[in-house]
């Protein structure tokens, strides 16, 4: 149903003449993480700021829930590459400011943040003005002040950039935070961590189009071995090894010969390791070593961008 989604329908962007956009179509289901993955320039921020109403498509329109467009939404919290605060002020006063405008109350706004800035383990800094403060913790800040409220809808540019590993959890249990209490969030990022942790769908751009879109269990699938590699000692043997699983192998597996040894690979049926083992054995071949090769996340991510699939 239309109201359960935000439909991105064929959004086009011109700058001079670049053309950033090309048409862009997208369907964000509510209560979801939405990841926009691409590399640098290939139009993520543009495509967030039209969402956001900052700045107009050329063509193509946005349905938020059936209900509403985003431009000047109460309801949403935004997260820009480099967060907006208020430099001259405390964290404290940061976030006092940000939740009196929201009327939050005294009393809950205490209690609200100092769980919050001590969460993000910023609490013995709550003092210091932010101007003096690094970019992670700045960005941490900024991360709290958006989803302070319960928004309904959650905007990061690149959430993750500037943080470090350990800040890294923290981003992503606030992003499952919102998300169980009902929000929806779209953001961008370069990090394949985040997509993994987090987001339930993906889409990859590259020069203003969508190479690829869908759940990311469906994209992690793709990160599944569909390669055996196997090492052998005496390396005068690959030949009898190559001829021996040629003959015990079925159709759509491959095998081929490597430096020191052989890879089999498959894109269906994936061979029987015992059989395969075995037959090397019973022929006196000592393998050395034997690996299932799994792809990352990056390397599923680069052969799309490279035109590979
Ligand atoms: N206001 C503008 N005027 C002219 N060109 C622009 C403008 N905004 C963006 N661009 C161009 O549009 C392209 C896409 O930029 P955009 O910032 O959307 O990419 P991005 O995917 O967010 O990149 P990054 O990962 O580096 O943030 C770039 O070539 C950029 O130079």
């Amino acid at each position: 149903m239309k109201e359960d989604y935000m439909i991105i329908n064929d959004i086009k962007k011109t700058f001079g003449k670049k053309e950033v956009l090309k048409g862009i179509n997208l369907s964000i289901p509510r209560n979801s993480i939405y990841a926009l993955l691409g590399h640098n320039g290939s139009g993520k921020t543009t495509l967030i700021r039209i969402i956001l109403g900052l700045l107009n498509a050329d063509s193509g329109n946005i349905d938020v829930f059936n209900t509403k467009t985003l431009n000047n939404s109460p309801d949403i919290g935004v997260v820009f590459d480099q967060p907006s605060l208020f430099d001259g002020l405390s964290a404290i006063d940061n976030l006092k400011f940000f939740s009196e405008l929201n009327n939050i109350g005294k009393k809950e706004r205490r209690i609200l943040i100092e769980q919050e800035l001590s969460s993000a383990g910023l609490w013995d800094r709550r003092n210091e003005k932010v101007k003096n403060w690094s970019t992670g913790m700045r960005q941490r800040l900024a991360i709290i002040r958006a989803s302070l409220i319960n928004h309904e809808i959650l905007i990061l540019d690149e959430p993750s950039s500037g943080l470090d590993p350990e800040v890294l959890t923290w981003l992503h249990n606030r992003m499952l935070e919102f998300k169980n209490r009902g929000g929806t969030i779209i953001f961008t990022t370069h990090n394949f961590d985040d997509v993994e942790s987090v987001s339930d769908h993906v889409a990859i751009l590259q020069d203003g189009i969508i190479l690829w879109k869908g759940g990311t269990s469906e994209l992690l699938t793709e990160t599944q071995s569909k390669v055996y590699e196997i090492v052998i000692k005496e390396q005068n043997k690959i030949s009898q090894v190559v001829s021996l699983l040629e003959s015990i192998l079925v159709n759509g597996v491959k095998i081929i010969p490597i430096n020191n040894g052989v890879e089999i690979t498959w894109e269906i049926n994936k061979p029987e390791i015992n059989a395969v083992i075995d037959i090397i054995r019973k022929n006196n071949i000592e393998i050395m070593e034997f690996k299932e090769k799994k792809k990352s996340l990056r390397e599923v991510y680069l052969s799309f961008t490279r035109g590979e699939r």
